[in-house]
């Protein structure tokens, strides 16, 4: 008679030696199995393509990966790892490996799929060997099962390059209006101002490599069928640069003798006679190109929407929007994706204070409030540099006339300031009178309920009247603004000169219950008149970029 402990040991010894066999068979079936995964891999972009800080080469990619990988699929199967790797070689390793994408699937139904993403790992090369090369993609995939051991296999995809790349960084950045405030906010007034959404658009290519080949600054103006083209050899020379005191986070004023040598080299390219009002803005794209990246080659790609030196804020759209590519190419936190995306406080801050000095060089004594505008976006109150943005409470619809008189902020800001030296006094109750309507258009602006439409519309054109008015007694408005503000005043409406004035851009509010035959009938008088009418979204995003 055995005891109950042999028994017991007898009958575990049968289970374990049955289920054994039984795993041993699950396992053994597996290989019977008809395995046929299928894979494919599109590159769709190449989102970036950089030059780490360090030297190394980083590339984000966005990649359709099709896989139909349920034949891996037994009733033993528990789940399957898959992941994608670019796989390269180079003369140090014949295999680097980078993973680029990975998922556990955990059922067959979800083993055919489809997706479309951006590399979920960074793809980096501890070198720079990423430029040109060819290499594939290759979907491994290790199948866990239930019993019996682990098998992985693979699909190679191959075909692949790289560009032999430059990176690429756009920015962009809006002009502007200002509702109230113009000349009197560079005196301390409160001004009002708001973004629009018409944009300057900033492209910046950089090689990942300077060679002999590729030594050269450009800067194209498309809008004119403009290029500059300056050697990076003779800007080093050229550029009288105290590098002690500048650099790319700490921005600094151009001084007077870095800005003359500056003009030498804007000299050297033979600017149009009719087009030499650009030569601030070329001296502008010298100075804080050199002072943000250093003496490097690059080709830097400008289109704008904005009409130049008609008070939309050109000048201020264009330093921000290539001050922020300056920095965006610069940062090592990239935002990956499409599209595009704001920068981050700290970086905002830093453009709108390089932006700042390149206005100095166009405009002489800037208040600020057209670079802060273009940077931050939405609409804001202005006073001595401090910033409120303003959330609007009502609908402001206006109607830009651009009377295509040509004039230059810079000789209206200092003859109001030379007004100012002669008439200190007056021109101090001008500014005061000023201040006061900027702050009642921000505050009817936001105010929520105790005011209908209609009188809040009231209030802003009467108080835009009397702007325009304090704007004549600076002796800032032209005849051709009176022409818009007699035209639309014949048909109840209400105008203002925007900007800097002489000539430029004009606002004309159009209440909600205006009809649109009455803006039809304005606009064609005005266009017959030889101005060109538009209206724009008010109160947009600042700058943005995107790689
Ligand atoms: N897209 C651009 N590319 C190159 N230079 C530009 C560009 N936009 C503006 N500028 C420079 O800015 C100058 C115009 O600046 P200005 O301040 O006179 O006009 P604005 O900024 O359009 O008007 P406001 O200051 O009244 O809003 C141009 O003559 C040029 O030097
Ligand atoms: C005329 C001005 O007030 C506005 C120009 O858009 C100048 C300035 O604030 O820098």
């Amino acid at each position: 008679m055995h005891s109950f402990g042999y028994r017991a040991n007898a009958l575990l010894t049968f289970a374990v030696t049955i289920l054994a066999f039984i795993c041993a068979i699950a396992s053994f079936s597996d290989n019977f199995s008809n395995q046929a995964p299928s894979a494919q891999i599109q590159i769709l972009n190449i989102n970036w393509f950089q030059k780490q800080p360090h030297g190394n080469d980083e590339v984000s990619l966005t990649m359709n990966i099709t896989a139909d990988l349920q034949s891996l699929f037994t009733w033993n199967t528990k789940q399957v790892f898959a992941f994608v790797a670019a796989e390269y070689e180079t003369s140090k390793n014949t295999l680097n490996q980078v993973s680029l994408w990975d998922a556990i699937i955990p059922e067959k139904e979800e083993a055919n799929f489809w997706i479309q993403i951006s590399n979920k790992y960074r793809f980096i090369d501890q070198g720079h060997n990423l430029r040109g090369k060819d290499f594939n993609l290759t979907l491994h995939w290790h199948v866990m099962p239930k019993t019996g051991k682990m098998f992985a296999d693979k699909i190679v995809m191959s075909g692949y390059r790289l560009p032999n790349a430059e990176m690429e960084v756009k920015a962009r950045a809006p002009g502007k209006i200002i509702l109230a405030g113009e000349h009197a906010v560079v005196h301390g007034s409160t001004a009002v101002a708001a973004a629009i959404d018409l944009y300057t658009y900033v492209t910046l290519r950089l090689p990942l490599q300077s060679d002999e080949n590729n030594d050269r600054l450009t800067l194209q103006l498309k809008n004119l069928s403009l290029e500059f083209t300056w050697s990076v050899a003779r800007l080093k020379e050229g550029i009288a640069y105290d590098s002690s005191n500048v650099s790319p986070s700490t921005p600094a004023s151009c001084s007077s003798q870095t800005l003359k040598s500056i003009a030498v080299l804007v000299e050297e390219q033979n600017i149009p006679e009719a087009k030499i009002q650009l030569s601030s803005g070329i001296s502008t794209f010298l100075w804080l190109y050199t002072s943000v990246l250093g003496f490097i080659p690059a080709t830097v790609i400008i289109t704008t929407e904005l009409p130049y030196g008609s008070g939309l804020g050109s000048s201020a759209a264009f330093c921000v929007a290539l001050t922020a590519a300056l920095i965006a190419s610069s940062s090592s936190d990239k935002t990956r994706g499409d599209g595009w995306s704001s920068l981050d406080e700290t970086n905002l801050e830093l453009l709108n204070k390089w932006a700042f000095e390149g206005e100095k060089i166009i405009h002489g004594k800037p208040s600020g409030i057209d670079n802060t505008v273009s940077a931050y976006g939405n609409m804001i109150k202005f006073c001595s540099g401090e910033i409120t943005r303003l959330k609007s409470n009502m609908p402001l619809r206006m109607l830009i006339t651009n009377t295509k008189v040509g004039r230059n902020t810079k000789a209206l800001v200092s003859g109001v300031s030379e007004r100012a030296v002669r008439h200190p006094e007056a021109m101090n109750s001008v500014f005061n009178a000023v201040d006061s309507i900027s702050k009642e258009v921000a505050a009817i602006i936001q105010t929520k309920d105790e005011m209908s439409v209609t009188e809040k519309e009231e209030r802003v054109k009467e108080l835009m009247e009397m702007n325009q008015g304090l704007l004549e007694s600076m002796g800032v408005s032209h005849s051709s603004t009176d022409t818009v503000i007699q035209t639309t005043h014949k048909h109840k409406l209400t105008s203002k000169l925007t900007g800097a004035g002489g000539g430029g851009c004009v606002l004309t509010l159009l209440p909600t219950l205006v009809s649109g035959t009455v803006v039809d009938k304005v606009v064609q008088e005005l266009e017959s008149s030889g101005f060109q009418c538009f209206t724009a979204s008010i109160g947009g995003n600042g700058a943005e970029i995107c790689f």
